[in-house]
């Protein structure tokens, strides 16, 4: 389970706090969707929750272990609605694939690689082998979004937070990406936070859905 709780966070010292005591639960192999207006805090409350961002206060503890002791690859996978932000524009696209699978032998990477744009290519053409030749300004936002899902997941993260990430998509493209995810939960216990303005498609793909400005103010545990 992911638990963060009573997490505080301003962007300024002087500034109004962000996060106020905001608090949730993340159980593995479950899909909880995050809704709220633009500008609460959902993105900065993902920041924290992948360890990107320190808060104030708070805790975020990942199946029993806080997230600040965890070694090695990230266990919190955060994939944002801007994937050109998280992709080094000088490499080409199954180097950044590639990024996910450090200290492995260099055939190895290119053999999985090839394996995961082969297996994606099968849903619908989520991620093309003939991409992984090209450069992130050669593809369009969509199909970037599409390798940056399968990067995350590459990675193999115990739990993933989904900023907006079918935002850019056509309804049957986001369709099948939820369909992939979905089936990632339920073969692996991914635990997915899926964030998103749009209430139809997380009553579609989550197994319950909170509001940002409920999780305020409610400690998991006694103070
Ligand atoms: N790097 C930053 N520095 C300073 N302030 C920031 C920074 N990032 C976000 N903020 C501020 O924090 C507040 C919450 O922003 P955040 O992006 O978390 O909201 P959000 O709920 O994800 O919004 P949206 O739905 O529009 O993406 C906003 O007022 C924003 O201006």
């Amino acid at each position: 389970m992911l638990v963060a709780d009573r997490l505080t966070h301003r962007w300024s010292r002087t500034g109004e706090p962000v996060l106020r005591e905001h608090s949730l639960r993340l159980e593995p192999g479950r899909v909880l969707g995050l809704s709220g207006p633009s500008g609460a805090g959902k993105s900065t409350l993902a920041a924290v929750l992948a360890g990107l961002r320190t808060p104030e206060s708070g805790t975020v503890v990942v199946d029993g272990r806080p997230l600040a002791e965890w070694t090695g690859p990230r266990p919190v996978q955060l994939v944002l609605q801007h994937p050109e932000r998280a992709m080094n524009p000088r490499w080409r696209i199954r180097d950044v694939l590639a990024e996910a699978l450090p200290g492995r032998r260099r055939e190895a990477v290119a053999q999985v690689t090839e394996r995961v744009a082969q297996e994606w290519d099968a849903h619908h053409g989520l991620v093309s082998p003939a991409w992984l030749d090209r450069f992130s300004h050669e593809l369009s936002g969509g199909e970037l979004q599409r390798v940056n899902l399968a990067r995350a997941l590459l990675a193999r993260p115990c739990y993933l937070v989904a900023d907006e990430i079918s935002a850019s998509l056509d309804a049957l493209t986001q369709t099948v990406l939820w369909h992939r995810l979905d089936h990632e939960v339920a073969e692996t216990g991914l635990g997915v936070l899926a964030i998103s303005h749009d209430a139809a498609l997380l009553a579609q793909v989550a197994d319950e859905v909170v509001d940002f400005a409920d999780l305020a103010g409610s400690p998991l545990t006694p103070a």
